[in-house]
């Protein structure tokens, strides 16, 4: 995968001001950014999946521009093939595992009457040891659990990209550990590409082949 991020945006909240002002770019597979809290890592990433729109700059994955604001270019989010896994993971909580799952497919597809046996959501059950979960909702299932049927969802619609939000915070200290090694490997299984925010130092150390770090809304130089 290639990734190059150019972007300017700036961010008024009462009387503070905050300026990002991002470059990187990278041929990784396994791309961090790593930063402390309020560095500008959440708006970088959005800005990637196109849920926030800098004011000016540039942002390309495997060639295709998503976002020139020159040229006027700014692919919808739908229409950029990336998927975003939010910390909270954001699982419908009124559908089953496999309608969540089934949800990541195309428009149409999500209302199944039988989610559980579409060949890809069948799949992604099985690849994450979720089909004694299919018809339980999430509030039915632990942590790890969810964490799983969020990843099935992103994977299930075959993502250029896989974008993740300090995807292990929602978990506590050994599952943590369990699901990092779990997301390292299913990476290296998949070949899927990643780009993943975090302040977690462990994180890096297990997922960051490319590492950047944020700091007061820029890359900082080693
Ligand atoms: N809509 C907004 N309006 C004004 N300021 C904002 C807005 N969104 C974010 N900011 C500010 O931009 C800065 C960077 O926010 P961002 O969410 O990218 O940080 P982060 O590095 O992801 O931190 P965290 O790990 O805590 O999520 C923060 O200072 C935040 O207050």
């Amino acid at each position: 995968m290639s990734v190059a991020v150019h972007i300017r945006k700036e961010l008024r909240a009462d009387d503070r001001t905050f300026r990002l002002s991002i470059d990187f770019v990278s041929d990784s597979d396994r791309i961090v950014l790593y930063g402390p809290s309020g560095a500008g890592k959440s708006l970088t990433l959005k800005a990637v999946a196109g849920l926030m729109t800098p004011d000016e700059g540039r942002i390309t994955l495997n060639q295709r521009t998503l976002f020139d604001a020159a040229h006027g270019v700014n692919v919808r989010p739908q229409q950029r093939n990336v998927a975003y896994l939010f910390q909270d993971y954001a699982l419908f909580p009124h559908l089953t595992v496999a309608q969540n799952i089934a949800f990541g497919l195309q428009r149409g597809c999500f209302n199944l009457r039988r989610p559980a046996s579409h060949p890809s959501v069948a799949r992604w059950l099985e690849a994450f040891g979720l089909e004694g979960t299919a018809a339980s909702y999430p509030s039915q299932i632990s942590g790890g659990q969810r964490q799983r049927v969020a990843l099935a969802r992103a994977l299930v619609a075959q993502p250029d990209i896989l974008l993740l939000d300090e995807p292990f915070s929602a978990l506590d200290l050994s599952l943590r550990e369990r699901m990092r090694h779990e997301l390292s490997e299913l990476q290296q299984q998949l070949r899927v590409p990643m780009l993943i925010i975090t302040h977690d130092p462990a994180d890096v150390e297990v997922l960051g082949d490319a590492v950047f770090e944020v700091r007061d809304g820029m890359i900082s130089r080693p």
